[in-house]
């Protein structure tokens, strides 16, 4: 069985934004960019040294989406995912959030504003259990502060009640119950990559960021990946950002792909636009007459 179902298993009636057979399908994410974008990207720019990193990127997110966002190596990809967490200041352009700039926030107050992300390689609390380090990701929910906590207050231990019982909730989805107390370091990397989609759930974003959630998983894995993010995004109302090498996988779950190549965007469209683009095709397979 794959390491990425959740409890509630696989067997499950189709989305109500299914389409009957025959026509073709829309996906509740493409059938969302009717509404106002949720996150938009405009003219991003990013320089390091002498290399443009980024060069006038703009796209846009809306509330629902699965956006998966690819191209080759050295594209822009990290880069640009950076600068939605923060961790990068672009040197042009802005990145708005239901239409205000996320570019003032530093990035530990970004989850404040429902943006969680995971690493490409894990960065979670290694001496810590599991639990502890899906409580980490309920920080931003919380408003107790050092006094109100060494007072233990009336609303301080409704509040962690309630905490306790969402991380515990998160765990059961994630199917992380049993190894709830174990140390996080023992774990098996595709158990600890559950761990950091748990900690990121656990902060109730609008957008999950994930970062190359496929590396290092067998076949099975990723495709039970795939189900999860899907479910994800509909059981729990978010809309998520995709950046990913694994084609099969962006292929068959993004509703909209953003195509990179040497930091400006090379396409964008549902997946088989985008596969389908001659550039796409050109900057991964490089020039036929090459
Ligand atoms: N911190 C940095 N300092 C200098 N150059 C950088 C830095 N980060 C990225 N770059 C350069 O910026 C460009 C874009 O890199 P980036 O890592 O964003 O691409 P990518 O699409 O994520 O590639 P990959 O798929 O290989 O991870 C590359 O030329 C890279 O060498």
């Amino acid at each position: 069985m794959s390491a990425f179902r959740t409890a509630s298993g696989d067997a499950r009636p189709p989305p109500e934004h299914c389409t009957p057979r025959g026509s073709p399908p829309v996906t509740k994410g493409q059938s969302a960019q009717r509404h106002a974008p949720l996150l938009a990207v405009r003219d991003l720019g990013v320089v390091f040294g002498g290399i443009v990193a980024l060069n006038g990127v703009s796209f846009d997110m809306y509330p629902g989406q699965i956006l998966g966002l690819i191209g080759p190596n050295g594209a822009g990809k990290t880069t640009l995912f950076n600068c939605l967490s923060r961790l990068y200041q672009p040197s042009r352009g802005d990145i708005l959030l239901e239409g205000v700039s996320i570019l003032t926030r530093p990035p530990h107050r970004i989850a404040e504003i429902g943006i969680s992300r995971t690493f490409q390689n894990v960065a979670l609390f290694p001496n810590l259990s599991v639990i502890d380090n899906v409580r980490v990701g309920t920080h931003s929910r919380t408003s107790s502060n050092i006094v109100s906590d060494s007072l233990k207050l009336g609303w301080v231990r409704r509040g962690e009640a309630a905490l306790n019982h969402k991380v515990d909730e998160i765990l059961g989805y994630l199917d992380l119950r049993d190894v709830a107390h174990t140390v996080v370091a023992g774990l098996p990397f595709v158990t600890q990559k559950r761990v950091e989609l748990a900690r990121a759930l656990a902060a109730e974003p609008k957008i999950l960021l994930l970062d190359e959630p496929a590396g290092g998983l067998n076949h099975e894995d990723v495709h039970g990946l795939g189900d999860l993010i899907r479910r994800i995004r509909d059981e729990r109302d978010m809309t998520v950002l995709l950046v990913e090498h694994h084609m099969g996988l962006v292929m068959s779950i993004a509703d909209h792909v953003v195509a990179l190549n040497f930091g400006r965007k090379l396409a964008e469209g549902t997946p088989s636009q985008v596969q389908s683009d001659p550039g796409v095709i050109e900057a991964y397979l490089g020039r036929k007459d090459r």
